[in-house]
């Protein structure tokens, strides 16, 4: 895919991560967002996630499938949304993407019959970040597979150690695949900037949307 004067080219920014820039197509993406419009519509819609501390975060969320509260995930009974068969097939679909032809990650069972159980669906208005953190409270050792939306942002893939340093940052772009498992599934990341008004404006969404796709193992 090429944007502005270089193509962004595939990239395995740690070993197990895999970016795929432009992975969705345009009409793919106007898809999602419509979609991502209708789960918001009720009787759900995106709400701050209040942190046991007290924070507040700036993105807004809501769940399908699995319902993820902070730290831990809701039993199944618990589900207020469905998670869209469509959107697992999205799911597999990206995993064979980003580790079919890799023996080290794609060999696994585990990966191959990726099977989701939820997806978070955060929406960045302008100014909205995300604080470096591990998505740890699945059990399962499949990777996340991550789709973006709307404004570019810089996604911060940290170690497996702390939340400091060493990090590579990595520019999210509406359509780009990110697919983190393997020896870095449990990485710190985080997404400290969206350049707000950067979405192509035909796709009518001012902000944000990143999905992330999980198997939870519970
Ligand atoms: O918005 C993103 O790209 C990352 C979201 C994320 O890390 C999460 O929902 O756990
Ligand atoms: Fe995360």
């Amino acid at each position: 895919m090429t944007d502005g004067l270089f193509a962004r080219e595939r990239s395995e920014p740690a070993p197990g991560v895999v970016h795929v820039p432009g992975w969705l197509s345009f009409a793919r993406q106007r898809e999602l967002v419509a979609a991502c419009r209708e789960f918001g519509r009720g009787p759900v819609s995106y709400e701050h996630t209040v942190l046991p501390g007290g924070g507040v975060m700036s993105v807004r969320s809501l769940c399908l499938g699995r319902r993820w509260v902070p730290y831990r995930y809701l039993g199944p009974e618990e589900n207020l949304l469905e998670l869209p068969e469509w959107l697992v097939g999205l799911g597999r679909a990206a995993v064979a993407e980003a580790y079919g032809a890799d023996e080290t990650y794609g060999a696994d069972e585990t990966y191959g019959g990726f099977a989701p159980d939820t997806a978070l669906v955060n929406f960045y208005a302008d100014g909205a970040k995300m604080g470096m953190h591990q998505d740890k409270e699945e059990r399962s050792p499949a990777p996340v597979v991550s789709l973006s939306m709307g404004d570019t942002c810089v996604f911060r893939l940290g170690n497996t150690e702390s939340r400091g340093r060493p990090w590579t940052d990595v520019e999210l772009v509406s359509g780009d695949l990110l697919v983190f498992g393997g020896p870095s599934r449990l990485a710190y990341h985080g997404v400290p900037k969206v350049y707000a008004g950067s979405a192509e404006p035909g796709l009518g969404l001012a902000g944000r949307l990143n999905i992330t796709l999980r198997e939870t193992g519970l």
